[in-house]
């Protein structure tokens, strides 16, 4: 059987590489504080991986702390009246990292555990004008009436609303947040800013949102292992076994469009359980079962699999697309993995989440412009533009890989630490 190739739609390596809970920004605000007692923090191993990039570059060290650390980080109280009338305070943060290419970009996640790190440099990597940034409020939604979620998602608009903007800092979907919360958002801020589309993406296609978007992270995840395959020498979508950790907003595309490539998606799973099928799932059928609100692990056209096996069950290539950190000692036991290192030398090549997941950031900016223009473009036309900007990226970190004989990781960090650094000096620091 040829390679598994591990496709990382988060921080599945660093995970297993000694981070088994990676969970927290672990960025100076106060209020994660006590996730970051848990485990080393995902930050540090991001900073590991710059490290290794950096090494390969020549920069001033002041240059590369520049390079290392955040602008600015916000952390913020939340105080909701709940339906029950009792108060609720939550912790918000939004941390931005570098503005030198454009406005500070990147998701807003909603999870008990707040992950804010990952976005840091993914922009770069797409070659699209912005910088990095990322936020979230550390709540369960689940928890939540969809009443208290829009007053939680408005008092988190008025409490940040002096740090982002269409200009400054443009939030979008993430965990648990998708199009009614950006909803909220565009219309709490305007409240205060004026009419204002472009301070939020992934908004509802008929609410200043761009067609396409909602696929766009699972659709260019597709693109990403098209492109790998092609550079190896593996085939074709068509000719590979997946397996799908997370079966969400990007788990469902991905599935959806590799099975409509002709692909064999072998198992996948979500937060309560696995379903598997040798000769592949029918997708289709799935998500209809799913719509009706019926367990993914019920579904009559596969057999139910233990969720925690998903991630060892055998297939050629591997989409971890849920939360960073769901990867536990045990499973990485069981992977006999213990970092990137370690894959390389077993012969597993590893497609770094900073820009396999880069189609959801790359569909954003298409949907910022579109509302700058005032004008919506054909989804062809969506798709089109995102499949050039997927494979150009991959063709820079293809040519990065083979030139410095970096792994692909490390040649992502390089490719985004030289435009960013190349923004950063034709910009001046007067
Ligand atoms: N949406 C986007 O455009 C982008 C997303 N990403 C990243 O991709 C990942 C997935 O995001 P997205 O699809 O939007 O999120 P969603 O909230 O839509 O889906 C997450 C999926 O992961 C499942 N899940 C959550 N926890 C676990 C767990 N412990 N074990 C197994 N499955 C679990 C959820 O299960 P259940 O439904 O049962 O809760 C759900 O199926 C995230 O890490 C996100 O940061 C990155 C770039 C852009
Ligand atoms: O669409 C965006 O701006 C960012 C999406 C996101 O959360 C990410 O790329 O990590």
């Amino acid at each position: 059987m040829a390679s598994p190739l591990i496709i990382c739609g988060r921080q599945f390596l660093s995970a297993v590489g000694g981070v088994l809970r990676a969970n927290s920004g672990a960025l100076g605000c106060g209020a994660v504080a006590n996730q970051r007692r848990n485990a080393s923090s995902h930050a540090e191993n991001t900073n590991q991986f710059l490290r290794e990039a950096l090494n390969r570059l020549d920069y001033p060290e002041k240059l590369q702390n520049l390079l290392l650390t955040p602008r600015r980080e916000m952390s913020v109280e939340l105080v909701v009246q709940m339906d029950n009338g009792q108060i609720e305070v939550f912790n918000a943060y939004r941390v931005q990292h570098n503005n030198a290419r454009g406005p500070y970009k990147g998701g807003l996640r909603y999870h008990p555990q707040v992950d804010l790190d990952d976005v840091r440099r993914k922009t770069a990597v797409m070659d699209i004008p912005y910088g990095g940034a990322k936020g979230g409020v550390t709540v369960d939604p689940r928890k939540l009436s969809e009443r208290e979620l829009e007053k939680m998602t408005r008092k988190l608009v008025v409490a940040i609303k002096e740090i982002i903007g269409t200009y400054e800092d443009i939030p979008a979907p993430d965990m648990n947040t998708d199009a009614k919360v950006m909803a909220w958002f565009f219309d709490e801020y305007s409240k205060y800013k004026g009419f204002s589309p472009g301070v939020v993406t992934g908004k509802p296609v008929y609410l200043h949102g761009s067609l396409g978007r909602e696929a766009a992270t699972g659709r260019g995840t597709t693109f990403a292992i098209r492109e790998l395959l092609k550079a190896m020498h593996m085939g074709k979508l068509a000719d590979q076994k997946y397996v799908i950790q997370g079966f969400g907003n990007v788990g469902a595309w991905a599935a959806q469009l590799l099975w409509e490539a002709g692909g064999k998606v072998v198992a996948v799973s979500d937060v309560a359980g696995a379903v598997a099928n040798e000769n592949g799932l029918d997708i289709g059928a799935l998500r209809r079962h799913m719509a009706g609100g019926q367990a993914l692990a019920a579904f009559p056209g596969g057999s139910a699999l233990r969720k925690e096996d998903i991630l060892t069950h055998p297939c050629d290539v591997l989409i971890p697309a849920a939360i960073g950190g769901v990867i536990g000692p045990e499973v990485a036991a069981k992977l006999d993995c213990k970092g990137d290192a370690v894959l390389r030398d077993r012969g597993i090549t590893v497609l770094p989440d900073i820009y396999t997941n880069g189609g959801g950031v790359t569909v954003s900016f298409f949907e910022w412009v579109q509302n700058l223009q005032n004008f919506k473009w054909e989804e062809e036309d969506v798709n089109r533009k995102l499949d050039r900007k997927m494979t150009d990226a991959f063709a820079a970190l293809w040519a990065v890989h083979r030139e410095m004989a970096v792994p692909l990781r490390t040649a992502a960090f390089i490719v985004a630490l030289q435009r960013v650094t190349r923004a950063e000096v034709h910009r001046g620091f007067d």
